[in-house]
């Protein structure tokens, strides 16, 4: 048990707040954890549950917190730090944890004061859930969660955040936001809105063939349909925050697909089989690198045969 902030406030009380917050008390890295959501109904949630002590004000909330972590929608996080600014400790540091990192530094940094530090994250760990029932203590656990500092960070901020979420059980990388987006627009932000069309193609195809597209729906459309039941809100503030990166990558993504369209078309079988090849190493590299801590035990025990 060792305490890295007095007192932590979460503004948004949704999956990710209220699995730190599961995972702040696991770690017993706060003395005091104070939280405010917007709606009312959120609040009335997150004190059923015994969450944290919840505050109808978010003035209230983040009043003598040493850590105030910004959890809301990417597109509102501007908004709350204009909101809380004048109500922050002299010394505090304040983080978000929004899966885009250079519009939310552009659009919460103006706003801070001086005597605070700003010190975003994106924890690379969540589920297709939403709202304060959907977290849980272990989310991080073995997970990364990137920095993305800003100019002129001061270093002692810096390592109190990296020990504050190694103690929630992540691994911690710092990254520049530049980069962090493009990554995220590749690893991320592209795959899900991939999985968006899907679904929608799919459905669109479902008043045809009556429900046989979801009855007999196999394991790779099934994961489709489950990254597809994210929260809307979330994501399109994702898109419309992380534009040029998933604009680009969409690009490519489309080049590439028109020439797997056309080897199908020509009958290019050594195109694909040369293709498929290619992707093939690349997962069984992820799971030899022990980087996908969901693989199950037989992915890694075949991996190399
Ligand atoms: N869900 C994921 O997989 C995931 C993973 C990593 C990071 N993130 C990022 O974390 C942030 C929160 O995502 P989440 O999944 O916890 O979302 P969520 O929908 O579960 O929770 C969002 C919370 O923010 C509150 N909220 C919305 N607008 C607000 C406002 N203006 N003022 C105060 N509260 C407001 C909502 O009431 C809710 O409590 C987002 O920026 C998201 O990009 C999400
Ligand atoms: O596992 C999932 O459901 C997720 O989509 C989590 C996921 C991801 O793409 O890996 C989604 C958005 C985040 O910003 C970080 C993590």
């Amino acid at each position: 048990m060792t305490v890295v902030f007095e007192k932590i406030a979460f503004v948004g009380l949704g999956l990710i707040a209220s699995s730190m917050i599961w995972a702040t008390k696991r770690a017993g890295s706060a003395n005091t954890i104070t939280g405010f959501a917007r709606s009312q109904a959120t609040r009335d949630t997150a004190r059923r549950i015994g969450l944290c002590d919840v505050f109808d004000t978010v003035e209230e909330a983040v009043k003598d917190a040493d850590l105030v972590v910004l959890a809301v929608p990417v597109g509102a996080m501007g908004a709350v730090a204009e909101q809380i600014a004048p109500h922050l400790k002299a010394g505090a540091t304040v983080t978000d944890v929004g899966s885009v990192k250079r519009t939310v530094i552009e659009a919460v940094q103006p706003h801070l004061p001086d005597n605070v530090h700003f010190i975003p994250a994106h924890p690379l760990a969540g589920t297709e859930h939403s709202g304060p029932e959907s977290g849980f203590a272990s989310l991080f656990d073995n997970r990364w969660n990137l920095l993305v500092p800003v100019e002129n960070t001061d270093p002692d901020a810096l390592a109190r955040m990296r020990t504050y979420w190694e103690g929630l059980g992540a691994n911690v990388d710092v990254m520049e936001a530049e980069h962090h987006d493009l990554v995220l627009a590749v690893t991320s932000h592209t795959p899900h809105l991939i999985a968006y069309t899907m679904v929608g193609v799919a459905d669109d195809l479902r008043r045809v063939t009556d429900s046989e597209v979801i009855k007999y729906s196999a394991a790779g459309f099934r994961d489709f349909t489950r990254i597809a039941a994210s929260d809307p809100t979330m994501w399109r503030d994702v898109f419309l925050n992380n534009k040029d990166a998933t604009l680009e990558i969409l690009g490519r993504f489309t080049e590439e697909l028109f020439a797997l369209q056309r080897a199908i078309r020509k009958g290019d079988g050594d195109h694909l089989h040369a293709y498929f090849t290619r992707t093939r190493a690349i997962r069984r590299g992820i799971i030899e690198a022990g980087q996908d801590t969901d693989a199950p035990d037989f992915g890694r025990s075949k991996v190399g045969k």
